[in-house]
């Protein structure tokens, strides 16, 4: 599941440990102006960006965590909102993806029904239901405009088998909520490909879905 990386032995590679990086590619999906940019930013810069624009297939943006001693590299695609911005480049969204992050913009109730669509797309590009997968409801600082009630979320996160994080990008008091949606699926990936590898010496070929914690704020639902 886990992409292998890391940086080749040099000349003098002898005198230092050459350690393996593990990379997990998790991409943000959702409609266009949902924040989906601001919020790779806020997790993988920790600041919210002045300004932005829309954008053009893709922006990779990586940050490398530790879990449980084990350094990983969280690589987060930031993928396009707008249909002709992304249309050359959905094949590669879906390519070898290890979570996927559904974005909402809690403010706008068109962006919430559209995540069936965005959920459509995923399905038809054979992404696994082993895959991990997280709903965010984002702008969340925005309290007197809100139209997507969080119960409304809720159910259709438990419908589709997936924690809620709802959250701003903008406020930095939530940035550890922010974190916690990155955080959360790469320790969901660490233990779901230790699991996978035990349930595999047990039955050689088969692979055993991981059923999610749920929570509707998903701070205490991860595994690690
Ligand atoms: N109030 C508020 N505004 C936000 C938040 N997140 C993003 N925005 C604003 O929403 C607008 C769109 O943000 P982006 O991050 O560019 O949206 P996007 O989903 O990446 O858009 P595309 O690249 O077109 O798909 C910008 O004006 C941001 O400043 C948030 O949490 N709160």
């Amino acid at each position: 599941m886990a992409a292998g990386g890391g940086r080749p032995p040099g000349p003098d590679s002898s005198l230092e440990p050459y350690v393996q990086t593990r990379i997990f590619k998790i991409i943000v999906i959702g409609d266009s102006n949902v924040g989906k940019t601001c919020l790779t930013f806020r997790f993988c810069g920790g600041t919210f960006p002045d300004k932005t624009e829309a954008t053009i297939g893709v922006d990779f943006r990586e940050k490398t965590v530790e879990i449980e001693g084990e350094r990983i590299k969280v690589q987060v695609w930031d993928t396009a909102g707008q249909e002709r911005f992304r249309k050359s480049m959905v094949e590669h969204y879906y390519r070898n993806v290890h979570a996927v992050v559904f974005v909402y913009d809690v403010t706008k109730m068109a962006s919430f029904t559209n995540l069936k669509m965005w959920i459509e797309e995923c399905n038809v590009h054979a992404v696994s239901p082993l895959v991990p997968k997280v709903l965010v409801g984002n702008k969340c600082d925005l309290k007197d405009l809100i139209q997507v009630p969080s119960g409304m979320a809720l159910k259709f996160a438990d419908a589709h088998n997936m924690l809620l994080f709802e959250t701003s990008a903008k406020d930095p008091k939530e940035s550890q909520n922010v974190e916690s949606i990155f955080m959360c699926l790469a320790c969901r990936l660490k233990a779901q490909k230790s699991l996978l590898y035990r349930d595999m010496e047990k039955r050689p070929g088969r692979a055993q879905k991981l059923e999610p914690s749920r929570d509707a704020h998903g701070k205490s639902a991860c595994p690690c």
